[in-house]
């Protein structure tokens, strides 16, 4: 098992690069930075961090082909390999639709727009031109950069079985997995690739500590956000109560937090979160790791206290 982690870059982005060399230093071989308009740039982040650190592979966790065109994503990620000294990754997702009302930019053909995207992307990191006649010049990746993509629907996760080196999947528990490995493999098989070498990662919300209760409650606002956005099925599927998405979700759109956090349960937790002290957490790794997860990324809120949450980490990934 691999192990990631990720930050939003919405704090003080030198913390953050100092959080992502004692993740280093603990044994995480990952590092995803999250892309939203509204945060602090995710390149200027990758940047900082790159400089603070010397084996960690790092990238955007993820972006997405709206707000930048492939050739702008292309030379920024390519300079973050030149910068690393080739530990660039690059993962990128079809963004959320919410995001591109606000920007005023249509929402079109995401899976289409995605594979043209990741073509045009893999054209000029390669260091030849697209159909367009665009190339890079004063920037060259050191060398090949994997390329991941965020995905959750079915036909996403397929896409990224055929055309990506990984996938990252924002999802915490085993039933997730169990229904999106048949996808990705059916892309996989129809790329006559290898599962064995694709990278399944679960983008988990994660909140590690001694104390298990309070690990739980850390994590509760978080998993309130994620069950408010979970469609439907996805709610069936973990088994939990009919609505109670649109319940926390009317909660949290009054800005009633405690209300929404009043009705995330430990079902609740446990469906959309790994929660607890390192001795909770090794089973629940283990068993995501028993559904093709190869990569255990560490999510917010990462732990009441982060930098000892890392540490603790440490102590897991040591096990493995
Ligand atoms: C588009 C959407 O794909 P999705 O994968 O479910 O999108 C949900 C999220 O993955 C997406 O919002 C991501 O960008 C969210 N996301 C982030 N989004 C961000 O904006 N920033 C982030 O930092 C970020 C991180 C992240 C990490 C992991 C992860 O899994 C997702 C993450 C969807 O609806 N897919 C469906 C339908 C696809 C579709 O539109 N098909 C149409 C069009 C086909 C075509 O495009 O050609 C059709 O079939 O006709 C499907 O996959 O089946």
């Amino acid at each position: 098992m691999k192990f990631g982690i990720e930050f939003v870059p919405q704090t003080d982005l030198n913390e953050i690069a100092r959080l992502v060399k004692l993740a280093e230093d603990v044994g995480f071989e990952y590092a995803w930075i999250t892309d939203h308009y509204n945060n602090k740039n995710v390149y200027a982040s990758l940047a900082l961090i790159a400089q603070a650190t010397e084996t960690i592979k790092l990238g955007p966790g993820v972006t997405n082909p709206y707000v930048r065109s492939p050739a702008i994503s292309a030379s920024a990620i390519a300079t973050i390999d030149e910068i690393s000294g080739g530990r660039a990754t690059f993962g990128i997702g079809p963004g959320d639709k919410a995001t591109f009302d606000a920007l005023g930019i249509p929402w079109e053909k995401p899976v289409t727009t995605i594979k043209n995207a990741i073509a045009d992307i893999k054209t000029l990191i390669d260091g030849d031109k697209t159909a367009g006649g665009a190339a890079l010049g004063g920037v060259k990746a050191v060398g090949d950069i994997p390329i991941y993509m965020g995905a959750q629907g079915p036909k996403m996760l397929e896409t990224a079985g055929e055309i990506a080196d990984g996938v990252l999947i924002n999802a915490s528990n085993p039933k997730d997995y169990e229904a999106a490995l048949p996808l990705i493999s059916k892309g996989i098989d129809n790329a006559g690739k290898k599962l064995a070498d694709f990278d399944v990662a679960a983008y988990t919300s994660t909140s590690i500590g001694t104390d298990s209760e309070a690990a739980k409650n850390a994590a509760r606002i978080v998993v309130a956000f994620i069950a408010a956005g979970s469609p439907p099925p996805v709610i069936a599927r973990h088994g939990l109560p009919e609505g109670i998405n649109e319940k926390i979700g009317d909660c949290l759109g009054k800005g009633d937090f405690g209300g929404a956090i009043g009705l995330v349960d430990d079902d609740l937790l446990d469906a959309f979160s790994v929660a607890g002290t390192p001795d909770e957490f090794i089973p629940k790794i283990e068993a995501l790791g028993e559904m093709g997860v190869t990569q255990y990324v560490a999510g917010s809120p990462i732990g009441k206290d982060v930098e000892e949450s890392i540490k603790l980490l440490g102590d897991v990934i040591a096990s493995f």
